[in-house]
């Protein structure tokens, strides 16, 4: 029995367990054959559990607390606008007596106009929204667009209330304020907002006017009445109003004015709160409405082709209610409620509204304003009908939506009232707001050209989408769930069209419309871009011409520049010219103007080289410069050595002047004269060559020289060439530093300036040789020497002579009368000693 139970029992199990999935499918019994049936003893083995259903059925599944829809957080409704009564122009209108034939054409029309039957019908063909329901609209495109365009009827759906043009203000109160101001007055937030395109009736709703109010007076009436009857309860509670607006001046970012505050009302904002709003409080009806009208004063409006008193900023009104209860025996102060009404500035289109300059910079603010509240009341819609998508937050975008994030997020309870103007010319702001803030849309194809279109658009794979949403209403339809995520695409795209028009997508009436705007556009700012580079092109031009009238006057400082220059070098060597007799006591005092004109010489000749180098003139500076030197040298070489005559008038009348009277001139005049004592030094050498080789018996006088040598003194004397001033060891010096010149002006030609190399290169350029002077024999230096030692001893004797008064003494060689022979004999000499 062991061995049979053995050879039954299964094989042991291998270490890897391969389990099936999928079990081939066996037919199974029904639960009720299964549950009835014992279990056999095959099933020992493969045990299946049988199908609890009688326990499922019979569990209690608890009831959950219902989640708050769409329409709960968030209550849209819709007000028309009645249209504006054209007729009635026309039929008052009194016809003009007129004695030409009528225009049988207009004469119809004008019968047409007249019956009042037939007013009410082109009323009605005027209007592209019509009424379907309570809760619906139909918006059809005006016939201009059908015919033009792929034509397409739009159902929105899902509003809690629409309002048709003949409403009054009491049922809009009724039915959207009376259910959140019951919250309100139990201590419950709740926000009213009007949106809608300019001139629509948004603060007509809100507001209204004294003979018809609107949803704020309506309501202030209501909390006093309610209050009225709380208080008689034996509850306190307080209400404050506040009231300010969100505008953008001039474009310039968005601020907040207090319309009830005094004085300067700008208010600091800080991301969502507002800071520093006045709050009053308000005890009565009278006070409220008083402090209302006080604000509407203030607020911004303006005159626009859509609105003669349209509004230019948002404008926020705040009911606070401070509820004091006592609850038992403990005091308990209750959370207060804020019951805050909007009225939006309408969003308005640059064509309809005319709007220029700072008005058109406001309607950008508005319009962005209204295009976030209107992304963040779609996402706020698309998140309410499905969870699982996330919240896509957009209000940070604008002041206005950061501050209503409670409300737009969905925390507290929200009513909004959408307002439409009726007329076929509104189609498009219409078709526009409903895309943006209607609970459910349905597009309806019903035109004869569909198939054929259909067909086209296949190549337009987000129309084909398009064409797929046909939604259903939540009330009406039973597949929401299957429709929810087709609406999501739908928003999104309307959303998506309405951003970035896409040309090529002409689905629909309101993106042909963008697409021929784009081209407008287009049009515009290859206009202004023209404009643009036009202006730029001006301004080049202009600054070109300042630039050339700049150089011009430039040049012309040059030139003026150019010819003081020469004039001073005029002068200059008109001075030099002067300074150039070798023998001249009286020239030595000049010499440091001639310096002084030198270095101003110099220096414009680099100011004028720099300022053409920077000015790109087409005279070479350096040239003109070198020109300038070279042509100063020759002036200085070809000035005639003034003769012997003239030099003594120069020295006494015109040049000596200041430096006269200073016996010891400083080391720097000595320095500076070393030039014009090149010529007196290379004279005395000549003389004293002159007096070696010709001696003259005339001067025998002279003590402690043989006779040439006095001789020669004396002629020296003839021509003046003692100089007073200069004593004997300044003049060794000066000598020294000549011939040093002498050595570095023919090492470094091109460094040297013509002024310093003037006698030497003078000397070079007459005779076309180097100077003699070295090559003299030692003898006759010497002899130059004791020359200038006798002249010097002559100097002192006659300086001691002169001393006592102007009479010269009788001995001094100077005062000896000259022969002409001599004077001519000694110039040949001269010159032929320096050959
Ligand atoms: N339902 C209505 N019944 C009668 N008149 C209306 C209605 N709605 C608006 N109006 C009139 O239309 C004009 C414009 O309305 P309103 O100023 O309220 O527009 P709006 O939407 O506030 O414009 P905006 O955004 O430019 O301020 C007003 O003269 C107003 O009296």
């Amino acid at each position: 029995m062991e061995e049979l139970q053995r050879s039954f029992s299964p094989p042991p199990c291998p270490s890897t367990v391969t389990v099936r999935r999928n079990p081939p499918r066996r037919a199974r019994a029904t639960p009720f054959t299964t549950a009835a049936k014992p279990p056999s003893a095959s099933a020992n083995t493969h045990d299946v559990p049988a199908f609890p259903i009688d326990e499922i059925l019979s569990i209690q599944i608890p009831q959950s607390e219902p989640k708050p829809s769409v329409t709960e957080s968030l209550k849209i409704f819709l007000r028309i606008k009645p249209l504006k009564t054209v007729t009635k122009v026309t039929t008052t209108k009194s016809r003009p007596r007129n004695v030409w034939p009528q225009n049988p054409s207009k004469k119809n029309t004008a019968k047409e106009n007249r019956n009042p039957e037939n007013a009410k019908k082109k009323k009605s063909e005027e209007a592209c929204i019509a009424l379907n329901d309570a809760y619906s609209v139909t918006l059809t495109p005006p016939q201009a667009l059908q015919e033009l365009k792929r034509s397409k009827t739009e159902v929105y759906e899902g509003f809690s209330h629409v309002f048709p043009a003949d409403c009054s203000q009491n049922d809009v109160y009724g039915k959207m304020v009376q259910p959140l101001l019951e919250d309100f007055m139990k201590g419950k937030s709740g926000m009213l907002a009007a949106l809608g395109p300019s001139g629509s009736g948004k603060t007509h709703t809100v507001f209204g006017t004294p003979k018809d109010p609107g949803i704020v007076p309506l309501t202030l009436r209501q909390i006093f009445n309610k209050s009225d009857e709380s208080s008689q309860g034996g509850s306190f509670r307080s209400f404050h109003l506040s009231i300010f607006e969100i505008y953008s001046e001039r474009g310039k970012g968005e601020k907040a004015y207090d319309l009830l505050g005094d004085g300067s009302s700008e208010l600091s904002v800080q991301q969502s709160t507002i800071r520093g709003l006045k709050e009053v409080q308000i005890r009565n009806l009278e006070e409220a409405e008083s402090l209302i009208a006080q604000a509407m004063l203030k607020r911004a409006t303006a005159t626009t082709n859509s609105n003669s008193q349209s509004s230019r900023s948002q404008c926020i009104i705040n009911i606070r209610a401070a509820h004091n209860g006592v609850s038992n025996e403990t005091k308990t102060q209750s959370s207060d409620a804020m019951l805050t009404i909007v009225d939006l500035a309408g969003a308005e289109r640059e064509k309809r509204t005319g709007n220029q300059g700072e008005r058109l910079v406001e309607s950008n603010f508005i319009n962005n304003t209204s295009m976030v509240f209107g992304q963040c009341l779609r996402a706020l819609l698309e998140y309410q009908k499905n969870r699982k998508k996330g919240f896509q937050k957009h209000h940070q975008n604008s002041l206005l939506t950061r501050y209503l994030r409670d409300y737009l997020e969905g925390k507290k309870r929200m009513a909004l009232i959408l307002t439409v103007k009726a007329g076929e010319e509104d189609y498009l702001d219409t078709s526009y707001l409903l895309k943006q803030a209607s609970p459910y849309m349905k597009i309806k194809f019903d035109n004869t050209e569909e198939v054929c279109n259909k067909r086209q658009l296949k190549t337009f794979p987000r129309v084909e989408r398009n064409k797929k949403m046909k939604l259903g209403v939540p009330k009406t339809s039973q597949n929401d769930e299957s429709v929810a995520e087709a609406k999501n695409q739908i928003s999104q795209e309307v959303n998506l069209k309405e951003k970035k028009a896409d040309p090529t997508d002409k689905s629909s009436p309101r993106l042909e419309h963008v697409a021929s705007d784009k081209s407008e556009r287009e049009h515009i700012i290859m206009r202004n871009f023209a404009k643009v580079v036009w202006n730029v092109l001006k301004q080049y031009n202009e600054k070109l011409k300042v630039a050339e009238g700049a150089i011009c006057s430039l040049k012309e400082n040059l030139r003026s520049e150019q010819l003081k220059s020469r004039e001073l070098e005029t002068e200059l060597n008109n001075l030099k010219s002067s300074c150039l007799p070798p023998k001249s006591n009286s020239a030595e005092p000049c010499i440091p103007e001639v310096e002084a004109l030198g270095h101003a010489k110099e220096q414009f000749e680099v100011a004028t080289s720099l300022a053409n180098a920077e000015s790109n003139v087409d005279e070479d500076p350096s040239n003109l410069i070198e020109t300038r030197i070279e042509v100063s040298a020759e002036e200085c070489n070809e000035s005639p050595v003034p003769s012997k005559n003239v030099v003594p008038d120069l020295g006494n009348e015109d040049i000596s002047c200041a430096k006269q009277d200073d016996p010891t001139p400083s080391p720097e005049q000595v320095e500076v004269s070393k030039n014009c004592n090149n010529n007196r030094l290379s004279n005395i050498q000549t003389e004293s060559a002159i007096s070696r080789r010709f001696p003259d018996s005339e001067k025998q006088e002279r003590r402690l020289l043989p006779d040439t040598s006095r001789s020669l003194a004396e002629e020296m004397n003839d021509l003046d060439l003692n100089d007073n001033q200069i004593e004997k060891p300044q003049v060794k010096m000066a000598e020294t530093r000549v011939q040093e010149k002498l050595e570095s002006t023919q090492h470094r030609k091109v460094e040297v300036p013509a002024r310093e190399a003037e006698p030497a290169s003078a000397k070079k350029q007459r005779n076309g040789q180097k100077p003699k002077r070295r090559l003299q024999p030692a003898s006759s230096v010497l002899l130059t020497r004791e020359i200038n030692t006798l002249e010097i001893e002559d100097d002192i004797t006659e300086r001691k002579g002169n001393r006592g008064g102007k009479k010269t003494t009788t001995g001094t060689v100077a005062a000896q009368p000259r022969s002409q022979g001599s004077v001519t004999l000694l110039r040949l000499l001269t010159n032929n000693l320096h050959l």
